[in-house]
């Protein structure tokens, strides 16, 4: 008689599976062969490699430092060829084709208008490329079987001091493909609190946005991040664990920002495959996001930055089901997590929950009802 399997879905049940992504880099995200091409054009000769498998294999090794800051520092080569209007565009378009291609329905990707200027773009015609490529991507995407929505969040940099101009950039280009705003960049020593002005401002907006916090630095970061700016949604997080104390007898107790986190159902945008790169984790199995996945935080599994880790989406979830057992409900509720959590509105999340992601996993979980036997009619005790 047949009976269900265990529904630990394998690698093509992950890709195939739909998926929403809340935190992607645009910056972070480049296919290596167009950050070669893009760099011969512009006659940018600083790149450490100048062959595309080993640019990528090098991003992956740079990045794997131990150290936020020392990651931090490959992003110079991927800005460094997205200046023009044309890299811009392109370098979208491919973010949104590639997300699409691993069954990404659902995307907010980042990114830094500041840090596109050298070549002389205003800001508006940084955020008008970006826009246009995401349109083009779901455009591709579309003719190719897939369907999938881009939406852009403006990051101003935790160091610099444009995070007002930036805030008011995302709100001027809201509704029209800026569905809110961020900000990134080293966390120690620069609190976020540097930017209150430009959270206060958004606040008064009614716009959204999320705030890197808790990667590299603790608890402190994360409060300032919801108490002081409001933040609707933590970028990372993952330290909110040093809040959480386990018992040898394996109860466990929430501090009380912990248990805010949790109660208000702040939603912590986790990127399990960067935390080990810079140090905030030290395997996928130690990763705080089984523990915080019992505890019913609203976590969500996201890249980061899928070129510095070699990762995608269904990469990380593949990491995650070895590491935790999880199956397709687990991953299922992981993806509805993350778009409630989305900064579209309600009913659009909603009817992205009930028609696109709910429906998607119905399909694979009931995969097992119709599988065909490779016994032929009548033969008995041979099994497949
Ligand atoms: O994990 C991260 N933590 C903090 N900042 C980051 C991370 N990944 C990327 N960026 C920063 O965000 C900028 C805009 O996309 C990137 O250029 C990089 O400096
Ligand atoms: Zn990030």
């Amino acid at each position: 008689m047949m009976s269900q399997t265990p529904n630990v879905p394998g690698p093509d049940q992950i890709r195939r599976a739909p998926k929403v992504l809340l935190h992607d880099h645009l910056d972070g995200g480049l296919r290596p062969g167009t950050i070669v091409e893009l760099a011969a054009a512009r006659g940018y000769a600083a790149l450490p490699e100048t062959e595309a498998d080993k640019l990528g294999v090098w991003f992956r090794e740079a990045a794997d430092s131990g150290s936020l800051e020392r990651y931090l520092e490959t992003f110079a080569h991927t800005c460094a060829v997205m200046q023009t209007r044309d890299a811009l565009f392109r370098v979208a378009a491919e973010c949104a084709e590639d997300l699409a291609e691993d069954g990404v329905v659902y995307a907010e990707v980042r990114y830094a208008p500041e840090q596109h200027l050298t070549a002389g773009l205003t800001l508006e015609e940084v955020v008008e490329a970006v826009n246009d490529g995401f349109r083009e991507g779901e455009r591709r995407a579309r003719a190719n079987g897939h369907r999938i929505r881009v939406g852009a969040l403006l990051t101003a940099m935790r160091h610099a001091a444009r995070a007002l101009e930036i805030a008011e950039l995302a709100n001027r280009y809201r509704d029209l493909g800026v569905v809110g705003f961020d900000i990134a960049g080293a966390e120690a020593g620069y609190p976020p609190t540097r930017h209150l002005d430009a959270f206060e401002y958004l606040k008064r907006e009614n716009n959204h946005f999320t705030i890197h916090a808790g990667e590299a630095f603790g608890l402190p970061s994360i409060w300032q991040a919801l108490q002081w700016c409001g933040a609707d949604r933590l970028g990372h997080g993952v330290r909110i664990i040093d809040d959480i104390e386990v018992a040898d007898d394996g109860g466990v107790k929430l501090g009380r920002l912990a248990s805010y986190v949790r109660d208000k159902r702040i939603p912590l945008e986790l990127c399990p495959s960067s935390n080990l790169q810079t140090g905030a984790a030290a395997s996928y199995a130690e990763h705080p996001i089984g523990l915080l996945r019992k505890l019913h935080f609203r976590v969500t599994v996201n890249t980061d930055n899928r070129l510095m880790s070699g990762t995608s989406m269904s990469r990380e979830f593949e990491k995650l089901t070895e590491a935790f057992g999880y199956t397709l409900d687990d991953m299922q509720w992981f993806t509805v997590n993350a778009m409630k959590s989305a900064f579209i509105p309600f009913d659009e999340r909603l009817a992205m929950i009930n028609d696109v992601v709910k429906p998607g996993y119905a399909e694979l979980k009931s995969e097992w009802l119709f599988r065909q036997t490779s016994t032929t009619s009548g033969s008995s005790g041979a099994s497949a």
